[in-house]
């Protein structure tokens, strides 16, 4: 092993770089693999979904087909890596107790692709590649699950090369290289997702991708093409360079050495998931390119606890080190106990806030697994606004019965709080969708699922506010705001665009011309787009000038949601104290609050009005008329509101095209 090899690579601009640029080429993966639940479902070579009759491997198995694939061509560049790698042998013979295979068999693809050229490095690196396989089984920080894991893999890995050299799995004591290239995945691999955000496996990149580091408040991202990627990706060209962290002798001043002096390059085959970089900021020539290893909307502790089980180091970045806790990180954080009569805690009430930041961690997380892995809706929702309106007695977490009892509540922009509106976004969806399925023919039915859809569009509303309010003190934050805005706007169009209006319609008003109102509405007030896109074209894209055009969006789309949110949230307990899901002044939060004086003000009396063209109507009346059957006034409220959301989304649509395309991932 070359000295140069133990210095700590990293990757830095080659150049100055503006924002939303592509800083890679597409790179192909050098190992690669679908999670073991979509074996069946996708083509285990572009991770495609399978068509109706797959492909299966084009080589004579004498046992069922293990992978499958969507063409003869995916299967015969792929399956011959399948059988010589010792994949097939290692699915053949694999303990099911074991538990996901897709690291070990990314592995066994790794160490078949490796030249022999390579030698043997189990403590330092392959191909280039980290191992960390000191780190990951030190002692230090021993993880006894994690050490299992690796070493019992190792020996699978080890059995099935010795199978598919012909040797019936004999007793082996020596698999460093297995544990190498194993450790070599874990602290390498990222998940692959696909364009709905779903992770369908893991691919291990070349040093390009692979030296770059992890920050809590990166200056990049990156992206997955599974299919081939479109012209103006493929001709992005490198403009990085990789750089050593300490000791590196040779070009010690620039800090900058060749790819090609520590690996034997990229994968030139067509084969798996191609990933992209790209910018989120500017980045300035020399300076150290990150990305995240971790979600950046979990609090501090959280994140520095992942880095440190999956990687073995303390993040320092700037988000991490700041003498307080930043604004983002303490309110993702924030749980407060709210009496009935005051906010304040009494005395000794503060030992239960751990207490009831796990109680209320474990409430949520299993009404989220529930729904996962059973698909109950209906109860999940219920579980989950429960937890988030009542939040839980102190009495409940042990605490005597007080005569003011106070109440812990996550606070609306907990991360919890966050990861719960994601789920209800999808339940209620779900619950719409099923009541369609079910019960075709009913009127009331459609009505009642027009009305689930509307509460699911109002959590991916609430979902993109919370998240661009914290995006507005950390710009990292942008890549989740562009998703979670996309998720709104398309929400958004597919409540208006319902045919179910047109029973709302067909009970007694005229139909609202949709093409007319989107023509009305489209840019007439909008021009964010096209000054975004001229300082795009002028290269010359700034914080400041994001910053801008932020709060113009925000403007623009407050003063139409303050318009809409009273019918979107009508009927769900949860959503109506939640007076504006994107101006959030109500909570009595700001960025420039000091840490410590945060409360949540959940008001459960607040009444939300709504504020159409035509006239105002509280969602208490609009209730009130629901249930008198007054028709004529239902229809006008729906109807309206209709109009309204149309312009909503059209109004996201414009944003998320022209400002979020450039730096989305
Ligand atoms: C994918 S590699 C990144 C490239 C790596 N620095 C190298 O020399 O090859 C991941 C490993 O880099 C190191 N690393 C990444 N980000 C780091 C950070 N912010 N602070 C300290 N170490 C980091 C850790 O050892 C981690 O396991």
């Amino acid at each position: 092993m070359s000295r140069s090899l133990k210095a700590e690579m990293e990757m830095r601009g080659r150049e100055d770089i503006e924002m939303g640029r592509d800083i890679t080429p597409p790179i192909p993966p050098l190992s690669y693999s679908l999670h073991d639940s979509f074996l069946l479902s996708h083509c285990s070579a572009c991770f495609s979904p399978l068509p109706l009759r797959p492909t299966f491997p084009h080589i004579p198995l004498p046992l069922p087909h293990l992978l499958s694939y969507c063409s003869p061509r995916c299967s015969t560049s792929d399956s011959p890596l399948h059988f010589s790698s010792a994949e097939f042998h290692l699915l053949r013979s694999y303990p099911s107790s074991f538990g996901e295979s897709s690291d070990l068999r990314a592995a066994l693809r790794f160490l078949y692709s490796l030249p022999a050229s390579s030698g043997s490095v189990p403590n330092g690196r392959l191909a280039g590649l980290l191992t960390n396989r000191d780190k990951l089984l030190a002692r230090t920080g021993y993880d006894e699950e994690l050490v299992e894991r690796i070493r019992d893999g190792a020996r699978i890995m080890a059995a099935a090369r010795k199978m598919r050299e012909g040797h019936v799995a004999p007793e082996q004591n020596d698999f460093v290289l297995e544990e190498a290239a194993l450790c070599l995945v874990l602290t390498n691999a990222v998940e692959v997702q696909d364009d709905s955000g779903r992770t369908l496996g893991i691919a291990v990149y070349g040093p390009s991708f692979s030296w770059i580091n992890h920050s809590c408040s990166p200056n990049a991202c990156y992206r997955f093409f599974l299919s081939s990627p479109p012209p103006c990706c493929s001709q992005a060209r490198l403009r990085i360079v990789p750089g050593a962290r300490h000791g590196l002798e040779t070009q010690k001043e620039s800090g900058v050495c060749s790819i090609s002096e520590f690996s034997y390059g990229e994968m030139s085959e067509n084969n798996g998931p191609k990933v992209v970089v790209r910018s989120i900021k500017r980045i300035k020539k020399g300076e150290e390119v990150t990305v995240a290893y971790t979600d950046l909307l979990h609090p501090k502790e959280m994140r520095q606890s992942e880095l440190w089980s999956k990687y073995r180091f303390i993040c320092s970045c700037r988000r991490c080190s700041s003498s307080h806790l930043t604004y983002v990180d303490h309110i993702l954080q924030e749980v407060s106990p709210a009496s009935r009569q005051s906010s304040s805690l009494l005395s000794g009430q503060d030992i239960y806030i751990d207490g009831a930041i796990e109680s209320l961690t474990d409430h949520i997380n299993d009404a989220i697994t529930e729904y996962l892995e059973s698909g109950e809706s209906e109860s999940c929702c219920k579980k989950l606004e429960d937890m988030l309106t009542q939040g839980l007695l102190y009495e409940q977490l042990g605490g005597r019965e007080e005569k003011s009892q106070p109440v812990f509540k996550l606070h609306p922009l907990h991360y919890l709080s966050l990861n719960a509106y994601t789920t209800l976004v999808s339940a209620y969806k779900v619950r719409a969708s099923d009541l369609l399925t079910l019960y075709s023919g009913t009127e009331e039915h459609h009505l009642e699922a027009l009305d689930l859809s509307r509460i699911s569009a109002a959590y991916s509303l609430l979902l993109a506010g919370a998240t661009h309010h914290l995006f507005q003190s950390e710009p990292s934050l942008i890549a989740s705001v562009a998703n979670f805005w996309m998720g709104a706007g398309e929400s958004l169009l597919t409540l208006a665009s319902s045919s179910v209006w047109s029973i709302i319609v067909k009970r007694g008003l005229p139909a609202t011309n949709l093409s007319y109102t989107l023509s009305k509405y489209i840019c007439s007030k909008c021009s964010l787009m096209q000054k975004f896109r001229a300082i795009l074209h002028h290269g010359e894209a700034q914080s400041t000038d994001l910053e801008n055009i932020s709060s113009e969006f925000l403007d623009c789309v407050t003063n139409i949601t303050q318009k809409v949110w009273g019918f979107l949230i009508h009927g769900s307990q949860y959503l109506r104290v939640v007076k504006d899901p994107i101006e959030f002044s109500w909570l009595g939060t700001s960025k420039d609050s000091s840490t410590r004086d945060i409360q949540p003000h959940l008001r459960s009396s607040a009444v939300v009005s709504y504020h159409g063209d035509e006239g105002s109507f509280s969602v208490c009346e609009a209730h009130k008329c629901i249930f008198q059957t007054n028709y004529e006034t239902y229809q006008k409220f729906y109807v309206l509101s209709k109009q309204l959301l149309i312009n909503l989304s059209c109004s996201l649509g414009n944003f998320i095209r022209h400002l979020f395309k450039a730096v989305k991932i």
